[in-house]
């Protein structure tokens, strides 16, 4: 991956230790809001990601390449698999039990991924520096061990549920998860 000092930890940082109530490995994750583009199972064109964890730590999860996601004629478009990247990176982060956002997000293309490609999505914590957290994704194509068709390096930044009521509607969220807690 070929990443920028700001997706880089700095040293010191390190990935974080397992929390005691992440889903355990093998579990799968829910999605966080029927409407993402990225997970929701109500989304029309969404890219409807399903992700687990096999470990506690990392995150899988699988995308096909549907008609909805074209760039260049019968090719997914870029900005299509940059989603991909942030989602399964986002669902990875859930995995630390406390609400994040993207703040930074990098993106290799390294090969083309036609219409009807599933792409094999993976996403993994390299640190944590107080409220950032630094991740990398990758996507093959085909199988877990296929061919790396897209790589992404990302500082996610924590915030808190304030953050979604403030500028979004955290009650939509609330509605479907009833686990989170709203007002902590
Ligand atoms: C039990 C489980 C509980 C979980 C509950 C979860 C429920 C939530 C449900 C669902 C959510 C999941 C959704 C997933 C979807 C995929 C993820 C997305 O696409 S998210 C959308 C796109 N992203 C945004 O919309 C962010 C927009 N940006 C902001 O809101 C702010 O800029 C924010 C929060 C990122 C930072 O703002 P500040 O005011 O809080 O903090 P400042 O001081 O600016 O930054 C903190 C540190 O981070 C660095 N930083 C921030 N942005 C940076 C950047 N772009 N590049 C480098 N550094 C950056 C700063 O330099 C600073 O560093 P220094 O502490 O000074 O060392």
């Amino acid at each position: 991956m070929t990443r920028s000092s700001l997706t880089t930890p700095p040293p010191g940082a390190q990935p974080p230790p397992a929390h005691p109530d992440a889903p355990s490995a093998g579990s799968t994750l829910g999605s966080h809001y029927s409407k993402c583009f990225g997970c929701g199972a109500g989304h029309p064109t969404g890219l409807h990601l399903k992700a687990r964890t096999p470990d506690g730590a990392t995150v899988e999860a699988e995308f096909t390449v549907g008609e909805a996601h074209q760039g260049a004629p019968r090719l997914a478009h870029g900005g299509v698999l940059a989603t991909a990247m942030d989602e399964v990176i986002g669902m990875s982060v859930y995995l630390l039990h406390k609400p994040y956002v993207t703040g930074r997000l990098e993106t290799d293309y390294l090969l083309p991924v036609p219409v009807g490609t599933t792409l094999h999505l993976r996403a993994w914590c390299t640190g944590i520096d107080g409220r950032k957290a630094y991740l990398e994704a990758e996507g093959r194509i085909g199988a877990p061990d296929g061919p790396v068709a897209v790589r992404a390096a990302a500082l996610f930044i924590e915030v808190n549920m304030e953050h979604f009521a403030k500028h979004g509607d955290l009650a939509a969220i609330a509605a479907e998860h009833q686990d989170y807690e709203v007002n902590p």
